[in-house]
């Protein structure tokens, strides 16, 4: 039997709300058990640097040094390191029973189909201020063997959901959108669009709040067919998977000039079109678990069922934490860098043969 070990996971997601730092116990196979969990804001003046950052990034040919990225990322280090403390402190658990962190770090910029993809946060650093060994850089390797680098949390949506029937998919809700399906014995995953990015963006820009809190806006406007058809008419819908996004790939531009509830309901329903339309390059579905934070808006979550015409209900049915299960995605992966275990497939990346990856510090 493998042994099991506890580690830490720590994530900050492609819609810059903060970190979550979830820890488990797990053979780094099929056996998983979440210990705690919890997730820190980030501060409004820290969100304006890690943008300006990430904005900074994309107009960088590939990853190096630059002088704001690595201030960016010295104090993000800094961050997910009081992310563990509060984490170790929260579970009661002491520091030397901690086998490793997987520190996942903020992707600044992703361009697979240039050859790199950039994810800040010094491991080297965070080993020190936490003396716990850290695996980090998890999507560096992936996309240099000519891989996506992304998505990486489906070895992990596997390793959960072997005993939930199938045909299944889950699906994460994030910044960005990604789904994982299974099929008997067949399965694959890839980036479905943005899911939250644009919202969050297009109310944001119209107000003082940082999302369509419950879905309330666009539960109250109507969607703009004229401008959802234009929004979905792009190839990138059409191209077969596995394929990934930057945050930044897509915008609001098609729906400038609508009113914030219009606006609001015109771009769920894109998110929603996206599902619909990601589905069509999957084997039939017969159940979607949905995890991350789109799975609060009831609204997004109605338009989901009814477009796809799948049962869609929050990964918590099958007992699961959709707020924890991508940090706990890290937590997983690093136990299986540090073992020398895969952590992408040809199915889940487009990697030519299942591949290791992640640096250990
Ligand atoms: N109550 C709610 N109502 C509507 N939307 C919500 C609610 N709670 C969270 N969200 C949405 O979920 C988003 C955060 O989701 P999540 O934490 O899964 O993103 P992430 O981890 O940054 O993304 P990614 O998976 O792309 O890395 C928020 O920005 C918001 O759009
Ligand atoms: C390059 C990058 O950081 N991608 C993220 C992003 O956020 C969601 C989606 O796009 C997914 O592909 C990935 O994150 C999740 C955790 C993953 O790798 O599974």
């Amino acid at each position: 039997m493998t042994k099991t070990t506890t580690a830490i996971g720590l994530m900050s997601g492609t819609s810059m709300d903060g970190i979550d730092a979830a820890l488990i116990e797990t053979d780094g196979e099929n056996h998983v058990i979440p210990r705690g969990f919890l997730t820190i804001s980030y501060e409004p003046d820290f969100v304006a640097r890690l943008r300006d950052a990430a904005a900074h990034a994309l107009e960088c040919h590939r990853p190096g040094p630059d002088a704001l990225i690595d201030a960016v990322a010295a104090e993000l280090t800094g961050l997910h390191a009081i992310a563990v403390h509060r984490l170790l402190a929260a579970t009661g658990t002491d520091r030397a029973d901690v086998a490793i962190i997987g520190f996942h770090g903020h992707t600044v910029a992703h361009r697979p189909d240039r050859g790199w993809t950039w994810q800040i946060g010094d491991g080297a650093l965070m080993q020190t201020a936490t003396r716990i060994p850290v695996a980090f850089d998890f999507r560096s390797a992936d996309v240099a063997a000519g891989g996506q680098g992304a998505p990486l949390a489906p070895g992990y949506h596997r390793a959960r959901s072997a005993g939930v029937g199938r045909p299944l998919g889950v699906l994460n809700l994030g910044g960005v959108g990604n789904l994982t399906w299974f099929s008997g014995d067949d399965w694959g995953s890839f980036d479905t669009g943005p899911a939250n990015a644009l919202i969050d963006d297009w109310v944001a820009r119209h107000g003082t709040a940082r999302y369509d809190k419950d879905g309330a806006i666009a539960a109250g406007g109507t969607v703009q067919e004229s401008v959802l058809t234009a929004m979905l008419d792009l190839p990138w819908f059409d191209l077969a998977p596995p394929k990934s996004l930057d945050r930044a790939d897509f915008t609001t531009q098609a729906a400038r000039g609508l009113g914030l509830a219009d606006g609001a309901a015109t771009l769920t329903a894109f998110t929603a079109e996206t599902i619909r339309l990601a589905l069509g390059h999957v084997p039939p579905i017969g159940r979607l678990l949905v995890t991350g934070g789109g799975r609060h808006n009831p609204t997004l979550m109605a338009m989901i069922a009814d477009r796809t015409g799948v049962p869609t209900e929050a990964v918590e049915a099958v007992g699961w934490n959709g707020d924890a299960l991508e940090a706990e995605a890290f937590a997983w992966l690093a136990v299986r860098t540090a073992a020398g275990k895969p952590i992408s497939w040809p199915e889940t990346t487009g990697v030519p043969a299942a591949m290791t990856g992640g640096r250990l510090a």
